[in-house]
């Protein structure tokens, strides 16, 4: 990883699908928004819709392209047209594959029992960053659900995105504890599954600049 650690945390919103999520989104001052391009999904958006939300976006907010397993061909028939500046690999895909589309990307990690986050780091050191997220056997992500933070290394924590069942409500204690790189959500702002909240967003970013004050304050 090639970042460390910073009094601000980085927050990206995921699975955006509407002009007025990008609106509130960038409105709130989301660093990046994350497109699902994962059919299952009930955030998933056509590549077209994907194209003119990010062109909607301004020049200083990052544009992710979240995939499972999805082939090489339909991540490269995706690039062909959708300005992503990120590529989230959110399955089993290996690190070469990861690499081999000429854009930085980000690998979650699902926090199944038994993970092993230093040969994981190990293995994926050339991704741009590691999230991780919440292990649940039946879905690849975006599944609402926490997990222990404490199973998180301090020594990792800086350079993580922390994801997996963030909110309004405990975000702040999530970067108290952390003291994550970023924090990624998107269940935790929707008014009912798959639709963005003006106002949850809002109050994430509230959350998060509380949590901020918190993990900077003199100990
Ligand atoms: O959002 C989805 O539907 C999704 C589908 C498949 C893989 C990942 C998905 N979302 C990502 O999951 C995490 C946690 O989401 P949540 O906040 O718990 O709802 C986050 O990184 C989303 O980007």
């Amino acid at each position: 990883m090639k970042y460390h650690a910073h009094p601000r945390t980085r927050v990206k919103i995921c699975g955006l699908t509407r002009p007025d999520d990008i609106d509130a989104a960038v409105q709130a001052g989301a660093d990046a928004i994350g497109l699902v391009f994962h059919s299952t999904s009930p955030r998933a958006v056509t590549i077209e819709q994907a194209a003119a939300l990010c062109w909607s976006l301004p020049p200083f907010v990052t544009a992710v392209g979240l995939f499972v397993d999805a082939s090489a061909a339909t991540i490269n028939a995706t690039l062909a047209q959708v300005p992503l500046d990120v590529l989230q690999f959110h399955g089993d895909e290996a690190p070469a594959f990861c690499a081999s589309f000429g854009r930085r990307w980000i690998k979650a990690l699902r926090m199944r029992p038994g993970i092993d986050l230093a040969a994981e780091r190990e293995r994926f050191s050339g991704a741009d960053g590691l999230l991780l997220d919440a292990y649940d056997p039946g879905r690849a992500g975006g599944t609402g659900q926490c997990f222990d933070w404490a199973r998180i290394p301090p020594n990792l924590a800086p350079t993580i995105v922390l994801a997996g069942g963030l909110t309004p409500l405990n975000v702040a204690a999530a970067i108290a504890q952390v003291q994550p790189y970023g924090v990624d959500v998107s269940g935790g702002v929707e008014a009912t599954r798959g639709c963005k909240d003006s106002q949850l967003i809002f109050a994430f970013m509230q959350g998060v600049r509380d949590g901020d004050q918190r993990r900077n304050a003199p100990s």
